[in-house]
């Protein structure tokens, strides 16, 4: 791309040097930056982009974007602006063309189960012969292939990148989950969205957003961000039965439809049934009632299904196709998912990690157990991240009748830090300690009889546990099969 053309994005900036006719790429990480190329100087939370200036230069960058001007050797052109993050929004945007105005941009924030919905709308559309691509947490999904991502909302670039891919790649729609980090943080600059979903808001990373006022404003930044232009067909979904609706109703002028069990709502759902791994309800539309039946486990699932139907119905769609898709859904990987095993017991994998997803993976949980038979919950929470939700997770956890209290990604944290923590909220005392998830996750397997049901919570889709600041691997489920085998066979 010519230089000056990309630049012209920025209005206010000083040249020093000579700037190259063109770039051909764009980097904010020294270690990855190509010949020719654009580097732009961002000041991180653990180092500062700035330091690393001359090593892209060593590496090929003839730009370099600062905040101020650096004693850089080399044929390199400086571009001096107040605040590189933001001149980072509007020239990855630029530099990519603007790739989300050619795709379907669905975004879907909310405290629990933006994983969950957004698989559900891509593996839906999938199913209805639209190509689409996913990111979150799970990674970037183009093609059928996973490809690993560093956040659930990743910086500007990479997921100006990542739209700009899925539109190469012939993709119609994307659906991502955008966290409030990602909003707070300015990670979504640029990024136009079709479609804005909520899913709910309830306690969680306090540690970065101070009070849920905060954390509730950041959320809301997707629905103001959708803007204004009533040319576009674009879409709002909001959960009736979550008071913060409201607020972000008033945040955007495009239509609203609404999904929830409890209050009115534009989607329902009616006379639920958990049984046998099998979810039935009725789903009250505006075309009718349409029974439905799903394997995706729990009430938290009916939400989830019913957030994906108003997407899919404010598109055009037809109820009937939209059904359709629903039966078809596999359970999304790591979410209340039942381990297949010959064991007497029921296992199954959950990613809760906070106190109001510990609720509901219980309680979907519940329907499955018989009265002489234990609900007994494994849950761990991360080192060095919001302490504030722990006891508040353990007093949720404390509706099993067996609880084991560990870590999932202790980091630098003592393991007995992040237990007593939990400990703190504790109802019941038939509980147990224990921060090493291994040793864990066999105590759970051995207090458990015949019939029991253990749920396995916090690590979900997760094949690593990071300890300090490596990742060793690891897996809630071959552990749990086999402490089982040596118990049970
Ligand atoms: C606190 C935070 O958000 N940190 C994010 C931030 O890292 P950082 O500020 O430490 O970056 P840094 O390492 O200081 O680097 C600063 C700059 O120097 C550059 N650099 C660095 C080293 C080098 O050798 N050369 C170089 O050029 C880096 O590329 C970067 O441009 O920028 C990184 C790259 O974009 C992110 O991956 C990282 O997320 C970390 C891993 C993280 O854990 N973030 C969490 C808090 C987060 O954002 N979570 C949300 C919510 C998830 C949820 O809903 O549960 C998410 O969206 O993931
Ligand atoms: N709609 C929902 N309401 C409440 N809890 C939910 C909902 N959907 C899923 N959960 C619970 O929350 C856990 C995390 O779900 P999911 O990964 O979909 O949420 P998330 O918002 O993507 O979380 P994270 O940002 O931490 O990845 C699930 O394992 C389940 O226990």
């Amino acid at each position: 791309m010519y230089t000056e053309e990309l630049l012209n994005v920025i209005p206010l900036k000083k040249i020093i040097g000579q700037l190259p006719n063109r770039i051909k790429d764009i980097s904010i990480d020294s270690r990855s930056v190509q010949p020719k190329s654009m580097f732009i100087c961002i000041k991180g939370d653990t180092v500062d982009g700035h330091h690393f200036a001359q090593k892209a230069v060593d590496a090929g960058a003839t730009v370099v974007v600062a905040e101020r001007e650096l004693p850089i050797e080399g044929e390199v052109a400086q571009v001096i602006v107040k605040n590189t993050n933001r001149a980072l929004g509007l020239l990855a945007a630029k530099f990519f063309d603007y790739p989300s105005n050619d795709i379907t941009m669905i975004g879907v924030t909310g405290t629990n189960g933006k994983t969950s919905v957004s698989g559900i709308i891509h593996h839906m559309l999938v199913g209805m012969g639209e190509k689409s691509a996913l990111s979150g947490t799970i990674g970037f999904e183009l093609n059928g292939v996973l490809y690993e991502t560093a956040n659930t909302t990743n910086d500007v670039l990479s997921t100006q990148q990542m739209i700009f891919r899925a539109k190469m790649e012939g993709c119609r729609a994307m659906v991502m989950e955008v966290s409030s980090h990602g909003l707070a943080l300015g990670r979504l600059a640029g990024v136009d969205y079709d479609i804005a979903v909520f899913t709910n808001l309830t306690h969680d990373h306090l540690d970065f957003h101070g009070t849920m006022e905060e954390y509730g404003h950041a959320k809301g930044l997707l629905f103001s961000q959708l803007g204004q232009d009533f040319t576009k067909n674009k879409h709002v979904v909001l959960n009736a039965d979550d008071p913060w609706s409201e607020k972000y109703e008033q945040m955007t002028s495009y239509p609203v439809w609404t999904y929830g069990l409890k209050n009115d709502a534009i989607f329902r759902a009616e006379n639920c049934n958990y049984e046998d791994g099998i979810t039935t309800f009725d789903m009250i539309t505006p075309e009718g009632k349409f029974p439905v039946t799903t394997h995706l486990l729990g009430e938290f699932n009916v939400y989830n299904l019913l957030a994906a139907t108003a997407v899919f119905y404010a598109r055009g769609f037809s109820m009937e196709a939209i059904i359709e898709q629903i039966e078809d859904l596999a359970p999304v990987r790591g979410r209340m998912e039942r381990v297949k095993t010959d064991l007497p017991l029921q296992i199954f994998i959950d990613y809760a990690h906070t106190p109001d997803a510990i609720e509901k993976a219980i309680k979907a949980a519940l329907p499955y157990k018989k009265p002489e038979n234990k609900l007994i919950f494994l849950v761990g929470t991360g080192g060095n991240r919001d302490k504030s939700k722990r006891p508040a997770m353990a007093e949720k956890a404390s509706i099993a009748d067996y609880v084991v209290l560990t870590t999932d990604d202790p980091r630098y944290e003592e393991y007995d830090s992040i237990t007593s923590d939990l400990a703190k909220g504790m109802q019941h005392e038939n509980y147990a300690c224990i921060g090493d998830r291994a040793e864990a996750v066999r105590h759970a397997v051995s207090v458990a009889e015949p019939g029991d049901i253990i749920i396995f919570a916090g690590k979900g889709h997760e094949d690593y546990q990071i300890i300090g600041n490596t990742k060793y691997p690891h897996s809630d489920a071959e552990i749990a099969i086999e402490a089982g085998r040596l118990k049970f066979v």
